[in-house]
């Protein structure tokens, strides 16, 4: 059975209201666990976010794609032990395939740019915002679904394209108002461990498990990291030496230790002269204790984090040149990062960043009697064709309606009255001006 039908026995549902004769409700309005209804101002605050997620992607020359929300599990089924890939939302479906939520984005878009192939020319720059899922028992109570942006460069082995990624970070981040004081960008490369696992010969297949143990540091106390690198096979010396070069803050001395011809180093020198380049220096500081969770990274990655430390990643990504040959294509160098919209939201609220995006209506038609509702119709209609936003209001004391334009901060109230009506003309309050006026019904626009 799928992990989603055998946790409902786990978790402790709640015993069913006694019958009081007087339930009216017969479906639980709350949505499933784990996921969220966007409400009216809810949906404009993640409108926003998105509007700048896609004009940032604008702005690097993006192009947008998007993918299912379902897919085959096949996709997702890999054996370095990730937490993603043991809280999958997988299930059979009717056609007996086993099949998913994804619970990221990343091997859709590698799916896609094999299916396209030789009809693509590379580089592909390509983003796109998706909603993403995971099965995690609800014992801690976290969310199963978040929407994620996500920005990939396909075919640029240079390490520039992690820096085009980054920039895109720091844009996206001033756009919200977000300063580096605020926030940081860690960096490393999984070519540190790489070399450090050589330094101890440590076989190369164990490199993604070792990844994804290291990576819980930081979540995890040592001696538990320490003893899940011991159970993988990583003998005590090598363990060691890992927690040691991954405690390592300065690039001086990560090629002290790995030396003056470390890919490792010199790649992250490149990133750190094309940083001052693009004036983004301040925001990015470099950390070996950075590897990130997913198995599929080879090189550079990076997180963004908040310096205060109270959350958790806001962002995060990396090299993945090698994830594109493990499902049958030819090898191709790719970097992508994935930015997730509920941490962000929990910043912006703690830094009381959230912006107050109020409800936008242009105009309000009301009928002061029920006989103009016909032609308060003529009215709406004829605005609507201009291009104006128009919220028809009937059977509603005027006071009433008075009140709804505040709140919804009409422009315009547009009363269409017998007498006027009479003369051809409807009466205008303009809500900003308080300027009120009479005009013709073809001069409204
Ligand atoms: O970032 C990991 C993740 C994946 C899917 C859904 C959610 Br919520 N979180």
């Amino acid at each position: 059975s799928s992990t989603a039908t055998q946790d409902s026995a786990d978790e402790v549902a709640e015993p069913p209201p006694l019958a009081t004769g007087k339930e009216t409700s017969v479906v639980d309005v709350n949505p499933p666990r784990g996921t969220r209804d966007f409400p009216p101002e809810d949906m404009r605050l993640r409108n926003w976010l998105f509007q700048n997620f896609r004009e940032v992607s604008r702005l690097l020359s993006f192009e947008e794609v998007d993918f299912p929300v379902l897919e085959s599990e096949a996709l997702f089924i890999r054996k370095a032990g990730e937490e993603i890939t043991q809280q999958l939302y997988n299930f059979e479906d009717k056609g007996g395939r086993r099949v998913v939520l994804r619970p990221e984005i990343t091997p859709s878009l590698a799916r896609l740019v094999i299916k396209q192939g030789k009809s693509v020319s590379l580089p592909l720059k390509w983003f796109t915002i998706g909603q993403c899922w995971r099965y995690e028992r609800m014992t801690r109570g976290r969310r199963r679904e978040h929407y994620q942006w996500n920005m990939d460069i396909i075919g640029v082995s240079k390490v520039r394209a992690e820096a085009e990624l980054i920039h895109a970070i720091v844009l996206l981040f001033e756009r919200l108002g977000v300063t580096s004081l605020d926030v940081g960008i860690r960096v490393s490369s999984r070519k540190v461990l790489q070399a450090v696992l050589q330094m101890y010969s440590i076989p190369e297949h164990l490199f993604m498990e070792v990844c994804v143990i290291v990576d819980k540091l930081g979540k995890l106390s040592r001696e538990e990291v320490e003893k899940e690198l011991m159970q993988a096979g990583v003998l005590l010396e090598a363990v060691k030496g890992i927690v040691e070069v991954l405690s390592l803050k300065s690039l001086s001395k990560l090629e002290e230790v790995l030396g003056s011809d470390s890919e490792a180093v010199a790649d992250l020198k490149r990133l750190f002269s094309l940083a001052e380049h693009y004036g983004y220096s301040e925001w990015i500081t470099f950390d070996a204790s950075v590897v990130r969770g997913l198995a599929y990274y080879t090189g550079i990655v990076f997180e963004a984090f908040d310096r205060a430390g109270k959350l958790r990643a806001i962002c995060g990504g990396g090299r993945y040149d090698r994830l594109l040959s493990t499902f049958g294509s030819d090898d191709i160098p790719a970097c992508g990062f994935g930015f997730g919209d509920a941490v962000i939201v929990e910043f912006l609220k703690e830094k009381g960043l959230v912006p107050d995006i109020a409800r936008q209506v242009e105009d309000i038609v009301f009928p002061l009697d029920v006989e103009l509702e016909g032609p308060a119709s003529k009215v709406v209609s004829s605005l609507r064709r201009k291009g104006r936003s128009v919220d028809l209001i009937e059977d509603k004391r005027l006071k009433w309606v008075f009140k709804h334009a505040e709140r919804i901060n009409a422009s315009r109230l547009v009363l269409v009255g017998n007498s006027e009506w009479q003369r051809g003309m409807v009466r205008v309050k303009n809500l900003s001006t308080r300027e009120e006026y009479e005009i013709k019904i073809d001069e409204l626009c």
